[in-house]
């Protein structure tokens, strides 16, 4: 079984060797350009167009990521680059969740905790104890409610914060109140107070966090970007923290990556940001679920994680 890997920021020798130990079996190499020897799996991230073309005896095209936006854009662009038939799969989970629920736990608790109110009295030197926030003015909305979303709406739930959550199809997740579908949008977003997005990047989901939507959350709501920068109109999120219908927002991800230096969201006093590492690919997780997958295929078996084309993640 012959493997190729491509990953333009990676470290390449540690991930050839890590994969070869999974699958002793297999010959895994680093795909460099004009290498057209054949390759049964492809392991790629922002692959080039020219990897993947034309290679109608791959079993199987892995992401080396949770979201696929990236290549399925290349994609509409070059539909040859994935050979009719060879399914895609990406990485659901492999520590990613565990991640997300931290970045997700801490920020909610930052806030209704009112640590950024204190941080700003700091700066003025302001002795002053503020009102206690009550959970139940503090209901969590999570705007797609898959692999990632499901657990951090877990974690929420053992904080005892209402969640709720918003996604194509209806959830079965204990405690969590789950809407579905663009009619139920509106119900999910009245009473947010914290609206988190897990949502995958695709046509139906580009510049949904807008001002139409922000206007609808509870009053002094916060928003905590965790999945892809298109999601949000960032214009629209600054207009609604100075108007005082958002208290804060606390993004990972960007329109532009990395963000210019000239945005104004840098200096904005109530929006935190990290430089997209909410939850970050674990060589050792992820090897293992692809070298799972793999003998899952060999065997004609259909494992998870395939992407669905036809949906867009
Ligand atoms: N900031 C970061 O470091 C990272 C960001 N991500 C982002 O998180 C996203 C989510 O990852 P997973 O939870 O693994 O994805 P997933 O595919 O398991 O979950 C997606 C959820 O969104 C919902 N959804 C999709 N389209 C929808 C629509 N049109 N309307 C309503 N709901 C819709 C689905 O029903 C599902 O609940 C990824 O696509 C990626 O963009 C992932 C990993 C790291
Ligand atoms: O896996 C993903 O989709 C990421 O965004 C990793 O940072």
């Amino acid at each position: 079984m012959d493997i190729i890997f491509y990953h333009p920021t990676f470290d390449t020798q540690s991930w050839l060797a890590g994969l070869q130990q999974q699958l002793p079996e297999a010959r895994v190499r680093e795909w460099r350009e004009g290498d057209n020897q054949p390759a049964d799996y492809a392991l790629v991230w922002h692959p080039p167009v020219e990897m993947l073309a034309g290679r109608k005896q791959l079993k199987g095209v892995f992401a080396l990521g949770a979201g696929v936006d990236s290549i399925l854009s290349k994609l509409k662009a070059h539909p040859d680059m994935l050979p009719a038939g060879v399914p895609l799969f990406r990485l659901e989970d492999t520590g990613m969740g565990l991640q997300m629920q931290e970045y997700a736990v801490s920020q909610v608790l930052h806030w209704f905790r009112r640590f950024d109110d204190y941080q700003a009295q700091k700066q003025q030197a302001n002795w002053q104890p503020l009102d206690e926030y009550r959970r139940e003015d503090f209901t969590i909305g999570l705007l797609g409610a898959g692999v990632l979303g499901g657990q951090v709406a877990e974690s929420l739930i053992a904080w005892g914060f209402p969640v709720r959550c918003w996604s194509r199809s209806k959830k079965d997740y204990p405690g969590v109140t789950s809407f579905a579908g663009a009619e139920q949008l509106g119900d999910f977003l009245n009473g947010t107070r914290v609206l988190i997005n897990l949502l995958p990047n695709t046509p139906q989901t580009v510049g949904i966090i807008n001002a139409g939507l922000l206007e609808q959350l509870a009053d002094e709501a916060y928003v905590l970007n965790l999945a892809r920068g298109v999601h949000l109109v960032e214009a629209d999120l600054l207009a609604a923290l100075d108007n005082g219908k958002l208290k804060g927002a606390m993004l990972d991800v960007f329109s532009q990556e990395p963000l210019p230096v000239d945005s104004p969201l840098w200096k904005h006093p109530r929006v935190a940001i990290t430089p997209h590492i909410a939850a970050v690919t674990r060589p050792d997780e992820a090897m293992a679920y692809i070298a799972r997958t793999i003998r899952q295929i060999e065997k004609g078996e259909k494992p998870a994680g395939e992407v669905s084309l036809q949906h867009g993640y």
